[in-house]
């Protein structure tokens, strides 16, 4: 059997590490093809590709098994319980690729473990294809831990899904590319309207809940944006080092500039300024402040009270960037995604399938469940950001090191040896350089 390490880059005398098993077609699968009877279900928002995986479940089970009862759940995990089940064929979803959005039709909440299983083993399913986010997989691991505690002869394979790229271990999710090339259209609007302006201000707010992974790829794609704000980073306005004085000095220079900001950023400096009761999506989600809109008021305040000549664009692209087809490598990626899972299925594996280090593998569901990927301040990529864009990185260097600490002790690493006082200055001075 083949395996495929989490952590490609360690430290000399980092622990062995987890590992997970390689995705691929098994030499015993445990289903005959006659017996399986297998369903899909979208769960979650949108996310480009998604018809590509439900397609290319469906066709796949047929072509490479010859397994052909496969149905679709409809509207989410409620479906499991509140609707009929659609009866799926090769030729039914053969051009649904090329439509964004999802045929099955996808919601929030909903998520009862025990009616979605007591279905499960009502209908006869003995394969559950649930594609969807983070939530949508901590629901896919209570379905398996239900099934399990039953002794079903049931395999459940979860496809993650999220345009926010916060998935945990995984390189990427599908739809994610596509999302930041659509996201490239609004930062060209807000760059032609800044450029044409005199002391002009292009502001882009792009999804990204707790993770700016959108807000940073569209940033670093486009070479026109002067500053990204995402929520891992925390900034401040005024005063030395803050958004004011970085935007002030931009103008000066360049006499226009643009700025990308993720959803979930700055949602603690809007709600000391607007104080509102926290709300919350029928998922638990914490719905949020309007970063994008507060932002501009704050601007324009500044620059009035500065009396600085200026006009500021705010541009709000949200769904338009996740619902779309996907382009052409996420529709690779989402085929592959789709074999995988299959393969995994009819071994009798239960799992979350994903590319971790380039190669698909088979992950545990508590892997993926149990921690958020998120942008790190303290590694290269951020750095590389703040280098090709020259924004003040708001941080300080103690700020640096405990989030460096935080990092550490989350994974489980070893004390560096190099953590003397003065070492730990020159890290950090090094780190502002670009390089870890
Ligand atoms: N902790 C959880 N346990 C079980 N089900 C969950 C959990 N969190 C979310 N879900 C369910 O997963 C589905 C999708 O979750 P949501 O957070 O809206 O989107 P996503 O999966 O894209 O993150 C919803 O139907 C929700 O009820
Ligand atoms: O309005 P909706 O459908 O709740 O979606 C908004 C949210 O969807 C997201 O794209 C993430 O969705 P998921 O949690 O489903 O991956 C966020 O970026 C955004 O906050
Ligand atoms: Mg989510």
């Amino acid at each position: 059997m083949l395996f495929v390490p989490q952590q490609v880059v360690v430290q000399k005398n980092s622990p062995r590490g987890v590992h997970f098993r390689r995705a691929g077609p098994r030499q015993r699968v445990y289903f005959e093809p006659e017996d399986v009877k297998a369903c899909i279900v979208t769960c979650g928002g949108l996310c480009p590709g998604l018809n590509t995986v439900i397609r290319e479940l469906v066709c796949g089970l047929s072509h490479m098994y010859n397994v052909n009862d496969v149905f679709g759940i409809q509207n989410g995990y409620k479906g499991f319980y509140s609707s009929n089940y659609l009866p799926m064929t090769p030729k039914s979803v053969n051009d649904i690729h090329k439509r964004g959005g999802t045929v099955l039709g996808s919601s929030r909440g909903g998520h009862d473990t025990h009616k979605i299983v007591d279905n499960i083993q009502d209908r006869g399913i003995n394969q559950v294809y649930i594609i969807g986010g983070d939530g949508t997989q901590k629901g896919a691991y209570e379905i398996f831990k239900e099934i399990r505690r039953r002794g079903l002869k049931v395999a459940v394979a979860g496809i993650p899904k999220t345009i926010d790229n916060d998935i945990a271990v995984i390189d990427k999710s599908f739809g994610f590319d596509t999302a930041v090339e659509e996201a490239q259209r609004a930062i060209d609007a807000a760059h032609v309207e800044a450029s044409s302006a005199e002391n002009g201000i292009g502001l882009v707010k792009l999804m990204g809940r707790y993770s700016g992974f959108i807000a940073m790829y569209a940033t670093l794609a486009s070479r026109d944006v002067d500053c990204c704000l995402i929520p891992e980073s925390p900034f401040y306005l005024e005063g030395e080092g803050g958004l004011f004085e970085y935007i002030e000095r931009r103008l000066k220079e360049n006499n226009h500039m643009v700025i990308v900001v993720a959803e979930g950023a700055g949602q603690d400096l809007i709600a000391k300024s607007i104080p509102v009761a926290d709300q919350l999506d029928a998922s638990g989600n914490k719905l949020l402040l309007d970063v994008g809109l507060w932002l501009t008021h704050k601007i324009k305040d500044h620059c009035k009270s500065k009396k600085m000549e200026m006009t500021i664009k705010y541009i709000d692209p949200t769904y338009m960037i996740r619902a779309i087809p996907s382009n052409a490598s996420d529709n690779v990626y989402c085929t592959l995604l789709a074999h995988s899972a299959i393969h995994g299925a009819m071994a009798g594996y239960s799992f979350t399938v994903g590319m971790v280090n380039g190669r698909h593998a088979y992950i545990p569901f508590h892997r993926v469940t149990s921690t958020r990927n998120k942008v790190k301040i303290t590694d290269r990529m951020w750095a590389r950001l703040l280098s090709s864009t020259n924004q003040p990185s708001f941080l300080s260097k103690e700020d640096i090191m405990e989030a460096r600490e935080a990092e550490r002790l989350a994974n489980r690493l070893p004390v560096p040896a190099s953590s003397s006082e003065h070492t730990k200055k020159h890290s950090a001075s090094v780190l502002s350089n670009g390089e870890k």
